[in-house]
């Protein structure tokens, strides 16, 4: 693989790095004798270095980053054995097989491996120095095996045991995506042979996951060596799926841009992997299906003809690929949507391993979703477990939904990754929505949604009327898809039949001039929010239907702590008559962000650090849509600690004042709250406006139609008064003193009549908590 090009902050040198190590002259002789390597990649050396020191170490890098050689070379240069656990036996075989090419003394147990080959390998190991170096064996084999256990004990007594491996450790955790209960066991190897190293390597895990691996595999202080997860040689998009045409602009794609290139299509089913197949071989395309209703033995055959170039194109369920180490792959499609976002990038993550361009495209349709989950929900399993895939596949839902930030951008936010890659640079990986011209904006819809919320809470009795499979209901059962007929003003029968065209919500997003695709964007989104909620039930004919209702967040929404927006076009928000100060007020939140999250950016670039170790993008995106005028109320935001504020806090804060002029149009804020008589203001805290700027003052008065504004007040205190509002130009001087700012900004009570007749514009702690990454300014779109 070509090495990318990453513009991620350069990470400090290691203590690991180099080579000063007592074994680093043999070190270097493996690697390029035994292993014909020349240069090692981004965090190879430092994790080889880390578990020849008897480290634990914790390996994240991308698809093929070159994971194997860390625990690989190490195996090779140490004496004993080095037991590499590994969840599929095609994965062990590859892995094997490589090895002994190279003459490494490598074996597995794998659970086909014929009788007297095991009697064979137990016996090579029972010798006092065994021969062999890596040991490949699955996890369950370590649970099923007491034979295997004792033989791992005298490795130990004789301190032959050199390490454990444990490759795709993401299957440990089941907040990942592929949960192994056997995986889990293997944290009762460490209570077993106390001492010897763990090394869990994975390419896909998110910050959670990343923790969960560590806790369930009990490695308490590891080395972690972490790579970016960009691969930059790769193309995102994601395409609206048109089941009937599919498989016909499938083959035009490949007939025209992948003629004779490999490439893998995912399908959901073994049906659907048989039908693709056989229909893209009718458009004259070498492909062949691949699933788990197939022979091991012709399953290996159409891996190894299609490792070949015999099958140009293999139309696969999510089994085929993991560990193949095909480097030629120039697309990958998914014909329906992925389980989650960590599988989808995995499986995306086989294209282009050569670093050459390589295209991903995901096919979405909303009704896809009901099918997976239904799969979802027939799994064996307790529901905990079916919740975590059900939020894995919405979180996925909500990628494919956003047609407005950068797919790239995504990704990396999604596996904890803070830096903005220049995805318009090469205009052979530009990504779908990067590439788009069109230009989206923030249009709040609470109030319709608190409608549609009234509505289906009314006619279908709520969440409790419908649940269980055939439980008791009070209420009526309707699909998303009805109340959008509604919302839209259908006159389909049965919406007349129910008597709801005479509703007031009949039409209600029709005479907002919306089309029923936006319509459709925003009744997902409050699925995926939590204020709707669909429940799959089982019909007649064993067909899956969902039907919706409300969720345990639809009182959020309609007690005004929930604010509901959506990304639309901006020709579409025009005619969504969006009122001219709202979209002003989004743009300066917007452009308020962009230059919080410079200033983050830089900052951490100056100090050589990741910018997440400043602030989050969640917390920036917080303080870009409540902005904090003092530092205590810096302090609220989610993510800022005391420490933070006072080393980067007054940055911000001024970042915060330049904005100020179009931050005060002395009109009542989205996170406003307003009192029972009108009055705004009346909570502890309220972020209140300086008041002694003449200029906004001003504009205040002219926003108000000539109204005239509370005088301000120069240096009095005021009820109604936040205790930190330093004025203006107050905070200039504050700027340059450069201490931090922080007991002046906290202690200074300046003018406080405020603008807009002392308008206090209060931060709404419930509504924080509930704003989820979905809800900030320019997160969702549809
Ligand atoms: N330092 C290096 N120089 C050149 N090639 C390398 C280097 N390290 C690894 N490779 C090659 O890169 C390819 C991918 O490596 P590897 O299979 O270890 O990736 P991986 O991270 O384990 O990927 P996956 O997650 O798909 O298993 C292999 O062909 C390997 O030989």
């Amino acid at each position: 693989m070509k090495q990318a090009h990453l513009s991620t902050p350069t990470s400090p040198p290691s203590v690991f790095s180099g080579f000063n190590f007592p074994h680093s002259k043999e070190l270097l002789k493996v690697f390029r004798k035994t292993f014909g390597l020349h240069e090692f990649r981004k965090n190879q050396l430092e994790a080889i270095n880390a578990t020849l020191q008897g480290e634990d170490c914790f390996v994240l890098m991308p698809t093929g980053g070159g994971k194997s050689l860390t625990y690989q070379l190490p195996g090779v240069l140490t004496g004993g054995v080095t037991v590499v656990v590994s969840p599929l036996k095609s994965l062990i075989q590859d892995q094997v097989q490589k090895l002994v090419s190279l003459e490494i003394p490598a074996v597995h147990l794998s659970g086909d491996i014929d009788p007297g080959m095991a009697e064979s390998v137990y016996r090579q190991l029972s010798y006092r120095d065994p021969v062999i170096k890596l040991l490949y064996v699955t996890p369950e084999k370590i649970s099923a095996s007491p034979k295997l256990i004792s033989i791992m004990e005298h490795l130990y007594m004789r301190g032959m045991l050199a390490r454990f491996v444990i490759d795709e450790a993401h299957c440990v955790s089941q907040w990942g995506h592929d949960f192994r209960p056997d995986y889990k066991r293997l944290c009762r190897l460490r209570e077993k042979f106390p001492g010897v190293p763990f090394i869990a390597l994975t390419a896909t895990a998110t910050p959670r996951v990343r923790k969960d691996i560590l806790h369930q595999l009990g490695m308490k202080n590891p080395q972690t060596f972490t790579s970016s997860f960009d691969r930059s040689n790769l193309q995102f998009e994601v395409r609206e799926k048109k089941p009937s045409k599919l498989v016909g602009e499938i083959a035009e794609l490949i007939c025209k841009h992948y003629r004779n290139k490999s490439g893998i299509v995912y399908c959901l089913s073994r049906k659907e992997c048989e039908t693709t197949a056989k229909e893209l071989q009718s458009k004259g395309i070498n492909a062949s299906a691949y699933h788990a209703g197939q022979s091991d033995r012709e399953r290996v055959m159409i891996q190894r003809m299609w490792i070949t170039d015999e099958y140009q194109v293999v139309c696969a369920t999510i089994a085929f690929g993991m560990g193949i180490d095909k480097a030629n792959v120039r697309f990958v499609f998914h014909f329906s949507i992925p389980k989650s976002m960590e599988g989808f990038y995995q499986e995306a993550g086989r294209a282009g391993r050569d670093g050459d361009p390589a295209r991903c495209i995901v096919f979405y349709s909303y009704k896809d979703v009901t099918r997976l989950r239904r799969m979802i929900e027939q799994e064996p399993g307790n529901y905990e477990a079916m919740k975590v895939h059900r939020d894995n596949l919405y979180r996925l839902v909500q990628f494919c939904e956003n047609r407005a930030d950068c797919r790239r951008l995504q990704l990396l936010q999604y596996f904890g990754e803070m830096w903005t890659p220049n995805c318009r640079r090469n205009t052979q990986t530009v990504c779908s929505n990067c590439s788009s011209n069109v230009s989206f904006t923030s249009v709040n819809f609470t109030d319709e949604a608190k409608e549609m919320i009234a509505f289906i809470k009314q006619v279908t009795g709520g969440p409790s009327a419908n649940r269980g499979r055939k439980g008791a209901r009070w209420g009526q059962q309707f699909t998303l898809n009805y109340f959008i007929d509604v919302f839209m003003g259908s006159t389909l029968a049965k919406v007349t039949q129910n008597g709801h065209n005479s509703s007031p919500v009949f039409g209600l997003m029709k005479k907002k001039k919306f089309q029923r695709g936006d319509c459709e964007r925003l009744l997902r989104k409050m699925v995926i929010d939590g204020i709707l909620q669909e429940n799959l039930h089982i019909g007649v004919h064993d067909q899956a239907i969902s039907y919706a209702t409300t969720g345990p967040k639809a009182p959020d929404v309609l007690s005004g702590r929930k604010q509901v927006d959506l990304r639309v076009t901006e020709g579409r928000a025009a005619r969504a008559s969006l009122s001219a100060p709202q979209k002003r007020e989004n743009e300066v939140h917007q452009a308020l962000l962009n230059e919080l999250r410079a200033t983050c950016r830089n900052m951490a670039n100056s100090m050589g650090i990741n910018p997440v170790a400043i602030f989050s993008d969640d917390t920036l995106r917080e303080m870009a849509a409540n902005p904090p005028y003092a530092m205590e109320e810096l302090l609220e935001i989610t993510g800022v600690t005391e420490l933070k504020a006072k080393r980067f806090g007054q940055s911000f804060l001024e970042v915060v004042y330049k904005f100020l002029p179009q931050l005060i149009p002395g009109r009542r804020r989205k996170h406003q709250s307003v009192s029972t008589n009108g009055q705004e203001g009346g909570g502890k805290r309220k972020r209140q406006t300086s008041a002694n700027n003449k200029r906004t003052t001003k504009r205040a008065k002219t926003q108000q139609g000539g109204k005239k504004a509370k005088a301000p007040k120069r240096n009095g205190t005021n009820s109604r008064a936040s205790p930190a509002q330093p004025a203006p130009n107050a905070w200039m001087s504050k700027a340059s003193n450069n201490d931090g700012g922080m007991s002046k900004f906290q202690f200074r009570k300046s003018g406080a009549g405020g603008l807009g007749g002392g308008l206090g514009l209060m931060p709404d702690p419930k509504l924080k908590r509930a704003r989820s990454f979905l809800s900030g300014p320019g997160q969702f779109m549809g």
